[in-house]
């Protein structure tokens, strides 16, 4: 399954502009979208749901439009949204039965099908429990499962792991890189940069409505490369190093910290040396410098 957004736009009534121009395409496989909050990542995923309409432009699924052909596009979805909750008073089996059944899934086949997805993402033990009375790491998990049931072509999962413990934040990211094995194509939508493992293929960085940034992790990583320092400070010149360049870790050590810190150069320092960037780093660096710089350009211009 390819899909192919084209000149995709958003004008909310009121005027706010969520999307703006948006071209990407998606393979198959597991794709990261990346952005801070207020980006358009929901926006966008409502539109690939068929729950909001665009304002301008259309996104090709293979070869179905998703202004022509709707009713072919939504047998094709499975999609967990940010704000999932049960609605009726189910429990765990029962909701996942009432999902089968909307996908389509006849009932005779229903029962050992739920079973296989309660122990594919560890809710068989709780599959008597009232599905809204579950902890939000299970709910979550209940989520996945009503979202991959059916084997859609396509499946959408919108911030899954806001909220979530450490734990159940690793437990869900192996649920969704089991499935990521499949012939399926993945969009995870996070502002969570640890959500993007690798078994994302590609990544987008989407922000004010744009794509700002489209390649693989590594590609992303090279970006950062060079750009990111581990240096021993005091307390006093931390304060200092806080205000000037943005901080991603902190570790307290002999009297002072050992920080690890994304900037072009940092001479003024003597212990310092230059790490390997992790995703995070390359997230922050094309936040705070490389846009930055393109907007200081732009309003430089003007
Ligand atoms: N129904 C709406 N009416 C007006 N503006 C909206 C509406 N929904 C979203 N917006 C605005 O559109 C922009 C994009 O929002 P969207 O929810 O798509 O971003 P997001 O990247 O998913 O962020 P978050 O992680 O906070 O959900 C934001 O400025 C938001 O306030």
């Amino acid at each position: 399954m390819k899909i192919r957004i084209e000149h995709l736009g958003k004008i909310y009534a009121g005027g706010k502009e969520a999307l703006r121009d948006l071209n990407l395409e998606i393979e198959s496989g597991m794709f990261g979208l990346l952005g801070p909050n207020g980006a358009g990542k929901t926006t966008l995923m409502r539109i690939m749901t068929l729950l909001q309409n665009p304002t301008s432009g259309t996104i090709f699924f293979d070869d179905y439009d998703l202004s022509k052909d709707r009713k072919a596009i939504r047998s094709m979805l499975g999609y967990l949204p940010q704000d999932f909750r049960t609605f009726q008073k189910f429990r765990a089996w029962e909701f996942l039965d009432y999902s089968a059944g909307l996908a389509g899934i006849e009932k005779k086949k229903r029962g050992e099908l739920v079973d296989e997805m309660l122990r594919k993402v560890g809710l068989y033990e709780e599959r008597d429990r009232w599905a809204n009375r579950l902890s939000g790491g299970m709910k979550r998990r209940l989520g996945i499962a009503q979202a991959i049931i059916g084997n859609p072509k396509i499946i959408i999962v919108d911030e899954p792991t806001t909220g979530l413990d450490p734990e159940e934040r690793i437990r869900f990211r192996n649920i969704l890189s089991d499935i990521s094995d499949k012939d399926a194509t993945i969009i995870l939508s996070t502002h969570i940069v640890g959500d993007i493992s690798s078994s994302c293929k590609n990544v987008a960085l989407l922000n004010h409505g744009q794509l700002k940034f489209m390649g693989t992790p590594g590609e992303m990583l090279g970006q950062a490369r060079g750009k990111v320092w581990e240096l021993f400070v005091m307390q006093d010149e931390y304060e200092a190093i806080k205000g000037k360049y943005p901080v991603i870790m902190t570790v307290p050590e002999d009297g002072g910290l050992r920080i690890q810190i994304v900037a072009e150069e940092v001479a003024e320092y003597a212990d310092v040396k230059s790490i390997e960037p992790n995703l995070e780093h390359a997230y922050v660096y094309y936040m705070d410098f490389v846009l930055k710089d393109k907007m200081d350009m732009q309003a430089k211009r003007l």
